[in-house]
């Protein structure tokens, strides 16, 4: 019986993508295959980072105690772990619940993609500024639907150059939720704002990490 290693769990508000400021229930599993150079989440990546193992059971009836519709799925990368997809299939037996999957556009997401129930994807395109862009897997563009979110996490008007590059190379726009978020702290979200009105990017939304304006940026747990 697969087991998850999971490094928390908590129910927050989300902060990121098209349900942010709803309620959510996190799951966030252990490790990453990439080191993106912002990584707000390395600690859950250290080999040594303390974790929890849970069975599908055992996290299906956290989910049914926490009584919140929303669930995301992350890490570290989600997708990574085995047996995510019997995982998924299991927390959508209940069709009252809704998972996200925060997924870091380097893992294949066709597996999830053809599952009888599906995920709704919030995949990230590793701009430049991450260092990890050469991992992105393009065919998980292809992928991307009406009811899934692509996100940039910019940090430099090359990063949103590269952005509306590749928005326009994969009509990407209008296909599916389009997301401009900054690095945290180092970039000014009004350098975002300037650039979407500067190439008139109707229909790309612009999104602060909500939790680092309610709690402090760097609290776990929310
Ligand atoms: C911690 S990652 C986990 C999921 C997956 N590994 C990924 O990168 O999409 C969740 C989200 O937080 C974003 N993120 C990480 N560090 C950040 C930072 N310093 N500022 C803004 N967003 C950040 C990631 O780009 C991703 O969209
Ligand atoms: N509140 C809150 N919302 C989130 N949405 C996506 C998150 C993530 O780390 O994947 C996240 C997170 O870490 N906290
Ligand atoms: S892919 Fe996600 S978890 Fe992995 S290093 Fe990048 S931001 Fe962090
Ligand atoms: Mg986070």
């Amino acid at each position: 019986m697969s087991t998850y290693q999971v490094v928390e769990k908590f129910v927050s508000i989300n902060g990121e993508g098209r349900r942010a400021g709803e309620l959510a229930a996190f799951i966030r599993f252990k490790g990453c295959n990439l080191q993106c150079s912002y990584c707000d989440t390395s600690w859950a990546n250290e080999p040594g980072c303390e974790s929890e193992r849970l069975t599908k059971e055992e996290i299906l009836s956290w989910i049914r105690e926490a009584g919140v519709k929303n669930v995301t799925l992350t890490g570290g990368e989600p997708l990574l772990r085995k047996g995510m997809e019997e995982l998924i299939e299991a927390i959508l037996e209940d069709p009252s619940q809704r998972v996200e999957i925060e997924t870091n556009g380097s893992v294949d997401l066709k597996p999830y993609h053809i599952l009888k129930k599906r995920p709704s994807f919030t995949m990230d395109y590793k701009t430049p500024d991450s260092g990890m862009e050469k991992e992105m897997l393009l065919s998980n563009l292809e992928l991307l639907g009406s009811e899934d979110t692509l996100k940039f996490v910019v940090s430099s008007r090359r990063d949103m150059e590269k952005a509306l590059e590749i928005l326009e190379k994969y009509r990407l726009v209008g296909k599916t939720a389009v997301y401009f978020s900054p690095v945290f702290g180092r970039i000014q979200p009004v350098e975002i704002v300037d650039f979407l009105m500067e190439k008139k990017l109707n229909d790309v939304k612009l999104q602060i990490q909500l939790h680092k304006v309610i709690w402090d940026p760097q609290k776990r747990g929310v």
